[in-house]
C-alpha cells in the first residue's frame, strides 16, 4: 500500500484556528474558500465541477476514496477544478471493478494538496457558527504564522469573477446537428452532465464563451438559450448580465440553473448577496410552489438571489422554496418564457427528483 508513512499537513482558516492532519493528495501548499459539501457519493463530479473552482471542500462523508477514479463517465470538466480537499478518513485502497485508478494519483497528477484525519464533524460545525472564510492547506509549510502570512493572499470570493478563467476558449458543438432543436448554451462553467441531459433529449448544443454577445449567440439561430452553472461572484458578471437580457428581448425561451438562475434574477432587477453558509450536498429539501411537490435536489451555491426583492417583483413568480432555510429556489418571468432553479436538476451527483425541467424547457421551445 502507498503512503503508509503520509506527512503531516496543516489547514489553517483565516481567523488563526489551525487543524493538523496528514497530507494527501501532492505535496504542497493552496489556499482558497473553505465550504463543505454533505454528500454521501460523487466525489469526482464535485473535484470536477467548475462550480468550485478555487474553492478548499471538505467532504463530510467519513470515507473518501474508495471507490477509486473514472478517467471520463465521472468527469463534470476537462479535470479538477477544486483548489484543496479536507477529509476525514482518506482511503489509499480503492474497490471497484470499473475504476481506472485511485483518488490519491489523480490528485497527485491534478497537482491537488489535501488533508486528512480531520475532525471535520467539528470542523464543520466551526465554520457553520463563524461563517464563510477562507482557509490555506499546507504539507510543506508547518508554520501556522507563516501559512497566515499566505493566506492572507487568497483573494476574497466576495466580487470575485471566475467565469472566464474555466468556460470554453471556443465555442463547439455537442449532440446531434440534425436534432430539430438547438440550445445555445452559455458557458459559465457548465458540467457535462447537463449538456447530456439536453442531448439525451435530443436537442443539439451549440456551448459558447461566457463573455459571447447576444449578437452572436443569435445568430446561431438556437430555439432557446441555457445559462450554465459556474463559478465566482455573480455581481460581478455585468457581462452575462447583458447578454441575458438582451436574450430576454427575443421572446425565445431561456432556462438557468445555479450561476445561471443568479444572472437570470439579477437581469430581471433582483440582486444577489454571499450567503453566511452556502448549500452543497445531495438532500435539500425544495417544495415546487406550483405543483405543491417536493424535490430531494443536489445543491451548490455560496450565493443567492434576494427573497424580498422576488416577492415585491411584479413581473417575477417565485416557484421553488428552500423548505430548511426559505431560501429562493426557482423563479419565473411572468412577461418572457424564461425560468430558472438555484439547485442542479442534472443531478451529477444527486437524486433524479428535478430531471423534469430539462423537459419543461424543451416543451417550451416546441410551443
Ligand atoms: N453552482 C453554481 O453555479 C454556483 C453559482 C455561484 N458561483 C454561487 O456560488 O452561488
Amino acid at each position: 500500500m502507498k503512503h503508509t508513512q503520509q506527512p503531516e499537513a496543516l489547514l489553517v482558516l483565516q481567523d488563526g484556528t489551525v487543524y493538523k492532519g496528514l497530507a494527501l493528495g501532492k505535496i504542497g501548499t493552496a489556499g482558497g474558500e473553505i465550504c463543505f459539501n454533505t454528500g454521501m457519493t460523487g466525489y469526482q463530479e464535485i473535484y470536477t465541477d467548475p462550480s468550485y473552482y478555487g474553492q478548499v471542500i471538505i467532504n463530510t462523508t467519513s470515507h473518501i476514496g474508495n471507490y477509486g477514479i473514472l478517467n471520463n463517465a465521472e468527469q463534470e470538466s476537462n479535470g479538477v477544478k477544486i483548489r484543496a480537499m479536507v477529509c476525514n478518513f482518506f482511503s489509499n485502497i480503492h474497490s471497484r471493478y470499473t475504476a481506472d485508478g485511485s483518488l490519491q494519483d489523480y490528485f497527485e497528477r491534478a497537482n491537488i494538496v489535501g488533508i486528512h484525519g480531520v475532525d471535520t464533524r467539528q470542523l464543520v460545525r466551526y465554520i457553520r457558527s463563524k461563517g464563510v472564510m477562507n482557509c490555506i492547506i499546507s504539507s510543506e509549510i508547518l508554520d501556522p504564522a507563516v501559512l497566515l502570512a499566505e493566506l492572507n493572499k487568497v483573494p476574497d470570493m466576495d466580487g470575485l469573477e471566475l467565469s472566464s478563467e474555466v468556460c470554453t476558449r471556443e465555442a463547439y458543438e455537442q449532440g446531434d446537428p440534425e436534432a430539430s432543436l438547438r440550445v445555445a448554451v452559455l458557458d459559465l462553467g457548465v458540467k457535462r452532465s447537463i449538456l447530456s441531459n439536453f442531448n439525451q433529449r435530443g436537442v443539439f448544443c451549440k456551448v459558447f464563451p461566457a463573455r459571447t454577445s447576444h449578437a452572436e449567440l443569435a445568430a446561431w439561430k438556437p430555439n432557446g438559450y441555457f445559462i450554465a452553472n459556474g463559478p465566482g461572484d455573480p455581481a460581478a458578471m455585468p457581462y452575462a448580465v447583458e447578454t441575458v437580457k438582451q436574450a430576454l428581448e427575443t421572446e425565445k425561451p431561456l432556462f438557468g440553473i445555479c450561476l445561471g438562475h443568479q444572472i437570470l434574477s439579477l437581469a430581471s432587477g433582483i440582486s444577489t448577496y454571499k450567503m453566511h453558509n452556502g448549500h452543497r450536498g445531495l438532500n435539500h429539501p425544495v417544495k415546487n410552489l406550483i405543483t405543491g411537490h417536493c424535490e430531494v435536489t443536489s445543491q451548490n451555491h455560496g450565493f443567492a438571489v434576494r427573497a424580498e426583492e422576488v416577492m415585491d417583483h411584479a413581473n417575477v413568480e417565485l416557484t421553488h422554496i428552500n423548505l430548511n432555510d426559505k431560501t429562493i429556489e426557482g423563479i419565473r418571468r411572468k412577461d418572457k418564457p424564461a425560468f430558472s432553479v438555484q439547485y442542479h436538476p442534472e443531478s451529477s451527483p444527486g437524486p433524479h427528483d428535478s430531471h423534469y425541467l430539462f423537459d419543461q424547457f424543451i416543451g417550451m421551445m416546441k410551443e
